[in-house]
């Protein structure tokens, strides 16, 4: 299994290729060169045992086990520790036909961390192959940072630098990246939104004279390797909820989530129709909706980690749609850098609805469905999982539906206090984090202070 760009990059890389470079060298985002498949009763039978043993059979199936079979094995038990909730799988079912699925039992309580424990030992395994160090660059809206931070803090082959937005992620999110003490990592706190963060980061991963200091990646969904990692859960839920083709109402920012598990329908899984719900920055949905994508300046939102306004895997959906033609979705995406505005033809606009549907929750209904989680059913959520679980409430007629809990509410607890009229029990992950140190250097919104940063600390 090699990859290929969605730009028409096509000289194949192996898996470890694809996880060291980040994006493809024409800008494009790596995409497997064909999707493999497996036979339906075989990956309805890996679902349904033991999360280890499945994800390492998709580890597989995806070229992981050219970094060998050991760095597969270790990467699969990260992610299977930070997935189980008490051995199990976490899926809660709270009405006829609809359950929670739980991704937030790992050690940054959000559902970055099972892709992001995974990529670690992966990382390590690929580097000491090649005997070399690399710099990872992160844009973040608050989880991947800290999910980020914690996988690799120490690390001895990787300098990680994470970009967040200054004053836009929760306080709770901040501290986890900002009071780590680790000299291989620096939090950038810049004075934009997370689209800028992650224009950066891009644009540094293109940078000639940051590749002369070395190796240079990043760990955002950008990253197929960091994608991977949120496959195994789509087909683990849905093979315990017992349902045929479940539909999966994804909360969505930078779209990673939602093609993990359009991805997993693609190799033949049980996974059904792919809903993705965002909050009132909703490029996504007004393109998918209208058939115009427009870049606006995100709005701060209860669900911080999804105020995004240029979702970079709508590139992997976008390639997809098109059959593939690394040309016209290489022109669809320049234009967007260009002009911030593109009009998608009706043939893009039927194709894309045929892959996913996608919808819009307000901030009020998104604190009216926190109230209601707790009154109906005892369930204490986040903003973020309250959008998908709006989005779940309005599309249920009879159909079975799986709504993504991506983060404990207790990383947001003033919102949900607001709606709930007491605040979220604070774990004693949370709790040892207030009162450290924190660290954060300060930039404008601009991109050659984000490379002076960058090459400060590279050197
Ligand atoms: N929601 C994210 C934004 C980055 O997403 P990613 O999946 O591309 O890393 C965050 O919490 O940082």
């Amino acid at each position: 299994m090699n990859y290929i760009g969605t730009r028409g990059f096509h000289n194949h890389r192996t898996f470890a290729g694809a996880l060291l470079d980040g994006l493809a060298p024409d800008g494009g985002l790596y995409v497997p060169q064909s999707w493999p498949s497996l036979d339906a009763a075989e990956l309805a039978t890996a679902a349904k045992g033991d999360y280890g043993v499945l994800t390492e059979k998709l580890l597989t199936l995806f070229g992981v086990d050219v970094l060998g079979a050991e760095a597969v094995k270790a990467a699969a038990a990260k992610t299977k520790a930070a997935f189980l909730r008490n051995g199990e799988t976490p899926l809660t079912q709270v009405e006829d036909n609809l359950w929670i699925l739980e991704l937030w039992h790992g050690p940054t309580l959000a559902f970055k961390d099972m892709a992001m424990q995974m990529i670690a030992p992966l990382t390590d395994a690929a580097l000491s192959q090649r005997g070399e160090k690399l710099t990872l660059v992160t844009a973040t809206s608050g989880d991947t940072g800290a999910a980020a931070v914690r996988a690799f803090a120490g690390s001895a082959h990787v300098r990680l630098v994470v970009f967040h937005p200054l004053g836009r992620v929760s306080p709770v999110q901040r501290l986890q990246m900002t009071t780590v003490e680790a000299d291989n990592v620096l939090n950038i706190g810049v004075e934009g939104d997370f689209d800028d963060c992650q224009r950066f980061v891009k644009q540094l991963l293109g940078e000639a004279s940051l590749k002369e200091t070395g190796l240079i990646s990043s760990v955002n969904s950008i990253n197929w390797g960091r994608l991977l990692g949120q496959v195994p859960y789509y087909l683990a839920a849905a093979a315990a909820s017992g349902a045929d083709h479940p539909e999966f109402v994804v909360p969505t920012g930078n779209f990673g989530d939602a093609f993990a598990g359009w991805a997993g329908r693609k190799i033949g899984a049980n996974v059904g129709h792919l809903h993705a719900a965002v909050n009132s920055n909703d490029a996504l949905s007004q393109a998918i909706n209208t058939g115009r994508y427009v870049r606006h300046q995100a709005t701060p939102t209860a669900s911080v980690s999804m105020d995004v306004q240029a979702p970079s895997n709508f590139e992997r959906l976008v390639f997809e749609a098109s059959g593939r033609e690394g040309a016209a979705t290489k022109a669809l995406f320049d234009t967007f850098a260009a002009d911030g505005d593109v009009t998608l033809s009706a043939d893009m606009q039927s194709a894309l609805k045929a892959e996913v549907s996608a919808s819009t929750v307000s901030e009020e209904t998104t604190k009216k469905t926190i109230k209601h989680a707790y009154d109906a059913w005892g369930q204490v959520i986040c903003p973020h999982t309250a959008v998908a679980v709006a989005a779940a409430l309005e599309r249920k007629s009879g159909k079975p539906i799986i709504a993504l809990s991506t983060a404990h509410a207790a990383k947001f607890p003033e919102f949900v206090t607001e709606a709930l009229g007491f605040a979220p029990e604070v774990p004693e992950a949370i709790q040892v984090l207030y009162g450290r140190k924190e660290t954060i250097t300060p930039i404008k919104n601009d991109y050659a202070a984000a490379l002076a940063a960058v090459k400060g600390f590279v050197g």
